[in-house]
């Protein structure tokens, strides 16, 4: 990466959960996806919760161009993050939900023109006043994919965002995230069990692994 283009920068972040460990190191430029991989319980998603500010680590730094983001509370940091539930609120409309996502009280006229389009292009147009429990678990997870991508959180965490999906329409939503990460210059980070995911969208691959056992 380049030292005047803004990034993520991960240096000796260790993280304790249970008797497992880790110590990560990476980088990623704006710009760019990293697939996060590894067998299920490997810590994949222990390692986003960190980076969101959900989990603690015990040392390390986590920083985006030149601040330092890891002592920031979560409501401050610059991390926007599509949980494997999706964290739609069911008494809200999908309209309602999507406003929520932005960070003034509703967003501009060209913040919901991406929504929009996004929601014409992903198939999920015609579910925009409807409850979340209305709709498929393909239908929801494209409308939380749509939020987090579009709010205005340079680095973006997405949980198996495609679990839900037929393999089309998780063509068309893998190459919609690329393309709006390249636009927008998000930094995104994919956790995926699909090796197909990491060839088709990913500009690097992180394989997670636990470092020790520590309770032994
Ligand atoms: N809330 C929790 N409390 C205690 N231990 C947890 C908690 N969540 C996860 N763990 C443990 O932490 C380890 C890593 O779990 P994590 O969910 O990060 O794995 P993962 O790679 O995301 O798994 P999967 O692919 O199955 O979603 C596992 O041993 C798991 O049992």
């Amino acid at each position: 990466m380049s030292p005047n283009k803004v990034g993520l920068d991960v240096r000796g972040l260790h993280i304790r959960r249970e008797s497992l460990s880790w110590c990560y190191d990476f980088q990623i430029a704006s710009g760019q996806i990293l697939a996060v991989m590894g067998e299920s319980g490997c810590g994949k998603s222990t390692l986003l919760d960190t980076l969101g500010g959900f989990y603690p680590a015990d040392q390390g730094q986590i920083i985006l161009g030149k601040q330092c983001i890891q002592t920031l509370d979560i409501r401050l940091r610059p991390v926007s993050t599509l949980f494997q539930q999706y964290n739609l609120f069911e008494h809200l409309s999908v309209e309602q939900n999507l406003k929520l996502g932005f960070s003034k009280a509703s967003p501009t006229a060209i913040q919901w023109q991406q929504v929009e389009q996004a929601l014409a292009l992903l198939g999920v147009q015609e579910q925009l006043k409807r409850k979340p429990s209305l709709l498929s678990g393909g239908q929801r997870q494209r409308i939380a994919l749509i939020r987090v991508m579009l709010r205005e959180q340079p680095i973006v965490l997405l949980d198996e965002p495609f679990s839900a999906l037929d393999a089309q329409t998780r063509k068309l939503c893998g190459n919609w995230v690329k393309q709006i990460c390249q636009e927008q210059q998000k930094i995104v980070l994919m956790v995926t069990h699909e090796a197909m995911d990491a060839e088709a969208w990913a500009d690097q691959t992180l394989w997670v692994q636990p470092l020790q056992r520590t309770d032994a």
